[in-house]
């Protein structure tokens, strides 16, 4: 193929092209050492050789994309089957001449191929994605825990109902667990056993020099965490916790503040997590900072407008723009009893916007109104924007809660 960039060759991956995929992401993602061979196996058990696409240069490996195959929670608690892209990097030396767009629209027919409804990444820049349609949709606190400041307002139960966790109980019942939080939370992605293996294998590579991990079971819920030493502190870094009562949320959290020995206990949570409000001292949760984690884009708008529930009844007009595939149009929605019914229209639209800030609405990461004040959402008068972004709007923040 012949393109701006020169004479370069596209196609999808074979065995042949593993070394150099490695080689290639480890040099675009400035990691100090490739994966090794372990952790290549377990990237080949999670994407299958179809869903990656090389781009080579004569000899040389210069572009590289893939996807897992994953399933999201829309509001309403659907599943849906979604692409999550990840890896995707070009060589330092053939950036800026098309080879990413290149590979997303070999990428994008795939999908649209294949009838998929949204597409999911998360993003090394904030800067790339939105020209592809994709918006942020999922964000995520990066927080820090003083544990001489952290006293629960309620008082603790006689029993912790938490147990450190063997290996078989944690086979057995992490996955369960994980499985019923998913089921609750819009944006949660399940995990496969493939994932489930490469978690549990906890490779000494993405150790990095802390612990191994250590499990806490709950009845509803578990957490992960790991032991790392930062100059004279030990430091409890909470690889994940999921829980689907408060309760379970309360208890797992008062055995991780209650480490001895410990001085601080760092998480990533939802960015409406509860723990700063269940403590007396709202300032011992430190958020070190805020990420977008998922970015998500609607493939077909009238199913994704159909898969989800909605927090109030409405009708509009809505004008979708997509400048990078043919995903947009102009759909009548007719909100009733929480369901939509999306008809394709020619009536005026009573809301106007592009693609990517419908994806970012989509799961209620963001409020419509939001975007209204930014100008990136167009209305015909205030009662519309109400209702729309009433109908949008999420009891609970979406949380994906696996990086990819
Ligand atoms: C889902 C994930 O895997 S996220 C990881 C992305 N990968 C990385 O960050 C690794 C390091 N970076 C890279 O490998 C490359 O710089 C990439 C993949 C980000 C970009 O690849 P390139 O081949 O240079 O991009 P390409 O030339 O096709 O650019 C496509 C468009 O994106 C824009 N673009 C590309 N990279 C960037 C960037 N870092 N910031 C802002 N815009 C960018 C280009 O300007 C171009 O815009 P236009 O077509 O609207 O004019």
């Amino acid at each position: 193929m012949s393109t701006a960039a020169g004479t370069l060759e596209l196609r999808r991956a074979t065995d042949d092209d593993w070394d150099d995929i490695i080689a290639a992401d480890a040099r675009a993602f400035a990691f100090i050492h490739p994966l090794d061979d372990e952790a290549q196996q377990d990237l080949r058990r999670k994407v299958r050789d179809e869903d990656v696409v090389v781009v080579r240069d004569g000899a040389d490996l210069v572009g590289v994309a893939m996807f897992y195959r994953m399933t999201m929670t829309v509001p309403g608690g659907t599943r849906v089957d979604i692409p999550g892209l990840s890896w995707v990097s070009v060589a330092a030396t053939h950036r800026r001449r098309g080879i990413l767009r290149m590979m997303l629209t070999e990428i994008f027919e795939q999908w649209e191929r294949e009838n998929f409804t949204f597409a999911a990444l998360t993003a090394s820049e904030g800067t790339i994605y939105e020209r592809f349609g994709f918006g942020p949709a999922c964000f995520e606190e990066r927080v820090s825990v003083e544990l001489g400041r952290s006293t629960f307002r309620e008082p603790a139960p006689d029993d912790s109902r938490v147990r450190f966790a063997d290996d078989e109980q944690i086979r057995t019942a992490v996955p369960e667990l994980h499985d019923r939080w998913s089921a609750t939370r819009s944006g949660a992605l399940a995990r496969s056993d493939v994932w489930w293996q490469m978690i549990f294998a906890d490779r000494e590579m993405l150790r990095d020099g802390r612990s191994a991990l250590h499990y806490l079971l709950h009845a509803d819920g578990y957490a992960s965490y790991r032991i790392a030493h930062r100059g004279d502190d030990a430091v409890a870094e909470v690889s994940e916790i999921f829980t689907v009562s408060d309760v379970a949320h309360t208890d797992l959290w008062r055995v991780l503040l209650g480490l001895d020995l410990i001085p601080r206990v760092t998480a990533t949570i939802p960015t409406d997590d509860a723990l700063p409000v269940k403590l007396t001292d709202l300032r011992a949760v430190k958020v070190e900072h805020v990420a977008d984690a998922m970015w998500l884009r609607i493939l077909d708008v009238p199913a994704a407008l159909a898969a989800r529930v909605y927090d109030r009844d409405t009708s509009f007009v809505l004008e979708v723009h997509d400048n990078h595939r043919d995903a947009g149009g102009r759909f009548a929605v007719d909100i009733a009893d929480g369901r939509a019914t999306v008809t394709a229209t020619t009536e005026p639209p009573t809301i106007t916007t592009d693609i990517s800030v419908l994806s970012s609405i989509y799961l209620g990461g963001y409020r419509a109104v939001e975007f209204a004040r930014a100008n990136r959402l167009w209305v015909a008068d205030q009662p519309t924007l109400t209702a729309f972004d009433q109908a949008f709007s999420t009891e609970r923040r979406p949380f994906s809660g696996t990086f990819f």
